[in-house]
């Protein structure tokens, strides 16, 4: 379980503290001083902080710049009354992961603990690579593969990681970019400080901006102070950006001037700042064609792709099936509390014979369809999916719908096909059918416009990323502006 500690004089918002986050199943450490708080993160090693800016001893800054001795990567979030968000901004600079402002919102505080726990994960869990034999696939994630094309990846992870230059990892969607990413950033000498991932399509062109370089107070409508952006926050450390194809050209100007000088300007700012940060970048894009058709400089491609390391579709290393289906169907086990233990050869002749176009992604969530769907230790054929069994009735997005039949005559077989299998999570797994259907289907209206789809769906562009990638929804046709 994580560790969340609280530092603050004020018995009542450490209260606050305990309460929220122990229901949450974290365990909370609290402490009033800034010395009580150094012994606790030395003892224990908490995986997400949150200070006061003023405690008794020291001042928050203080404490984060000593704390930052026994563990560099651990998030700090500030906690500050708005008067003082000043100090909270400068926190920023020395590198805490972000500020709160008093009177606390929890919907905000348990967002913001969310997200500093990811990232804490992100930089902590430790990635293997080749190995599925490990006791546990909780342990950490494992980059599953052994055939020649994954040893390939492998090889060129140790043989960049430790030299300072950028990295472009190209792959289809699915296919293992963040992972890959994290390794170079493991097996790289900035392994203890910070790792930052921005993904550039999920947020607004307006936002990604200053999302990255950060704007001064009154530098737009809203920018009621200054923000300090991930390139100053990140100094020291290493940036993911993912889906740097969909970088706005306006920005990719901006990044090459950084990345030639290692300095930049806040958005409405004057004042350079320099920074040294190692930027790790991927696409499933074409970024030569995109370089040749105008929509990706050249000198900026250049630049970011000293290194590039390419990451094989799964259909063409049909090799690891066994090694990954192995590691997965443990894996889900271990979500669903269930105890499939092997694939009859029936199955597994299927899922060879499956092209995987949303890659691993697509067979991480087929596998866990398919051992929720099934009752006993064997994975048998109609436990899959109809798409692996028959994918040409289910051609991806472009293709017609398939044969009509009433949605409630849909949901009948379905609950009952379910009630026959003795499942027990069958709101779960019929809202998931619900809504990869829903999504694809307006896919399909919009020609795989993400942007009109979104609007028609009533959602935002960054849920609709993340349930086409947790749906494992594969779209032929993507067009994303
Ligand atoms: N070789 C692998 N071994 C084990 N798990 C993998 C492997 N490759 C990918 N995965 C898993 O598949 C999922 C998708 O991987 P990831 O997010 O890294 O892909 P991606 O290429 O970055 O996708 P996208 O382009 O859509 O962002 C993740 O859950 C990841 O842990």
């Amino acid at each position: 379980m994580p560790t969340l500690i609280a530092v603050d004089d004020e018995p009542s918002d450490l209260e606050l503290f305990r309460h929220t986050f122990e229901k949450q199943g974290l365990t909370v450490l609290t402490a009033k001083t800034a010395a009580d708080a150094l012994k606790l993160v030395a003892e224990h090693k908490p995986d997400v902080a949150v200070f006061d800016v003023m405690l008794p001893d020291k001042s928050g800054i203080q404490l984060l710049d000593e704390v930052k001795r026994y563990d560099t990567r651990l998030p700090v979030i500030f906690v500050t009354a708005g008067g003082t968000s000043a100090t909270a901004i400068d926190a920023m600079r020395h590198g805490a992961f972000d500020y709160l402002l008093k009177p606390l919102n929890l919907k905000q505080v348990r967002e913001l603990v969310d997200r500093a726990l990811e990232v804490r994960r992100l930089m902590n869990e430790p990635i293997t690579m080749g190995d599925a034999q490990q006791p546990t696939p909780d342990d950490g994630d494992t980059l599953v593969g052994r055939s020649e094309e994954m040893q390939d990846v492998y090889k060129a992870i140790g043989r960049v990681a430790p030299k300072n230059v950028n990295v472009l990892i190209r792959g289809e969607s699915g296919t293992g970019k963040e992972l890959v990413a994290r390794a170079v950033y493991q097996f790289s000498d900035r392994a203890e400080q910070p790792f930052l991932a921005v993904n550039c399509a999920a947020i607004p062109e307006s936002l990604l901006e200053s999302e990255l370089f950060g704007h001064e107070k009154g530098a737009f409508t809203g920018a009621d102070r200054r923000r300090i952006g991930k390139f100053e926050q990140c100094s020291g450390g290493t940036i993911f950006l993912d889906e740097i194809g969909d970088m706005p050209l306006a920005l990719q100007s901006k990044m090459l001037r950084l990345l030639q000088n290692q300095q930049f300007e806040r958005v409405g700012g004057n004042t350079t700042i320099k920074t040294d940060v190692r930027i790790i970048t991927a696409t499933h894009r074409d970024l030569e064609k995109m370089a040749e058709d105008g929509k990706f400089r050249w000198d900026l491609y250049y630049r970011l792709n000293v290194y590039s390391i390419e990451i094989p579709p799964l259909r063409d290393r049909h090799d690891d099936l066994p090694e990954l289906i192995d590691y997965f169907l443990r894996r889900a086990n271990r979500e669903l509390d269930k105890e499939v233990l092997t694939v009859d050869e029936a199955t597994m002749e299927l899922l060879k014979a499956y092209s995987w176009p949303g890659n691993i992604r697509e067979l991480q969530s087929i596998l866990k369809q398919a051992v929720l769907a099934s009752s006993g230790p064997v994975l048998l054929e109609h436990f899959l999916p109809d798409i692996v069994c028959e994918p040409e009735q289910h051609p991806h997005i472009n293709a017609k719908p398939s044969s009509p039949q009433s949605l409630s005559d849909v949901w009948d077989r379905f609950v009952s096909e379910r009630l026959e299998a003795d499942s027990t999570a069958i709101y779960k797994e019929g809202i998931e059918i619900a809504e990869r259907e829903i999504i694809s289907r307006v896919l399909r209206h919009t020609d795989g416009n993400q942007v009109r789809a979104t609007r028609l769906l009533g959602i935002t562009r960054s849920t609709l990323r993340s349930k086409i990638s947790q749906l494992g929804i594969t779209i032929d046709t993507v067009v994303e502006t």
